[in-house]
């Protein structure tokens, strides 16, 4: 079947409402495979929300969420992983045991305990991926004894061991330093452009938006009531492709409404 004009994810006239609270609102959304979308919008208008929406782990209050043209599944999948600004991985286990333990877990379900041959192939592929994120000496580390950096890219270690189509990345790099922040672009450009994969990625970076990713998704209430602030949700208001011209023009718009919104 040729599904390559199929979008990965599309979301249909998609609402989101705790009781009265409207939280998005009216999502008609497009992604095809391969897209690196950064999402920017001001403190609590959704983002996560729709993340974890794509995820599996809130469901649509209203309309339809389709991967590969069906409903998306009511759990989170193995074609979808994520990376959340902290706590993703397990303190009491070392970096190996962590990239190990989803599909050791999976693998026990059919086979009982894990050894053997098995436990040897999913270790080299735990081994593979350590390496492949740069942290082949950290194997043995606990993450207590790991830099910032480190856990994050420990963190998406963990998240790509299911081989997943689409990675969600939830202000992955918004605790780091300057310098290991430059590193990680790259590393999840590389990463991106390697294996083909779909990312959504949430900052608060405007520039860092601008920098990664193909296409920036700006989450915004294009209406409201101050009488009643939560009766509408956010929508999506700028759907940027990246690299286009103008670019600079938008991001100085950008970072006036900022900075009006700030003052
Ligand atoms: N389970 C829930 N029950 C009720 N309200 C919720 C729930 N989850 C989120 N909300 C509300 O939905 C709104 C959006 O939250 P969300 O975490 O998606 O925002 P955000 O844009 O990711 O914010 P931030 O940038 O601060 O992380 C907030 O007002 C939040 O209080």
């Amino acid at each position: 079947m040729d599904n390559s004009n199929t979008p990965i994810i599309e979301a249909k006239n998609v609402w989101k409402e705790y009781g009265d609270h409207v939280v998005l609102e009216r999502l008609n959304l497009k992604v095809m495979q391969g897209d690196f979308i950064s999402i920017l919008g001001t403190s609590g208008c959704g983002k996560s929300t729709f993340l974890n929406m794509l995820l599996g782990t809130q469901a649509p209050s209203r309309g339809e969420l389709l991967l590969d043209g069906k409903p998306l599944s009511s759990e989170p999948g193995p074609e979808r992983g994520i990376v959340f600004q902290k706590y993703s991985v397990f303190p009491h286990m070392t970096a190996l045991q962590n990239v190990m333990v989803a599909d050791e877990f999976e693998m026990s379900k059919v086979l009982g305990k894990v050894w053997g041959s098995s436990k040897g192939e999913l270790k080299d592929r735990a081994m593979a991926q350590l390496e492949r994120l740069g942290l082949t000496q950290a194997a043995n580390k606990y993450p207590a004894e790991m830099s910032g950096g480190m856990q994050q890219r420990l963190a998406i270690a963990q998240a790509l061991m299911k081989k997943p189509r689409i990675l969600l990345l939830d202000e992955p790099f918004g605790a780091l330093d300057p310098g290991i922040r430059k590193d990680m672009h790259v590393l999840i450009n590389d990463i991106w452009q390697e294996q083909n994969l779909t990312i959504f990625m949430i900052t608060h970076d405007l520039h860092e938006g601008f920098k990664l990713g193909s296409r920036l998704w700006v989450f915004d209430k294009p209406r409201f009531d101050p009488q009643e602030p939560d009766r509408y949700g956010s929508q999506v208001t700028f759907d940027i492709p990246l690299n286009a011209s103008g670019q600079e023009d938008i991001i100085a718009s950008l970072q006036a409404k900022e900075q009006k919104e700030v003052a």
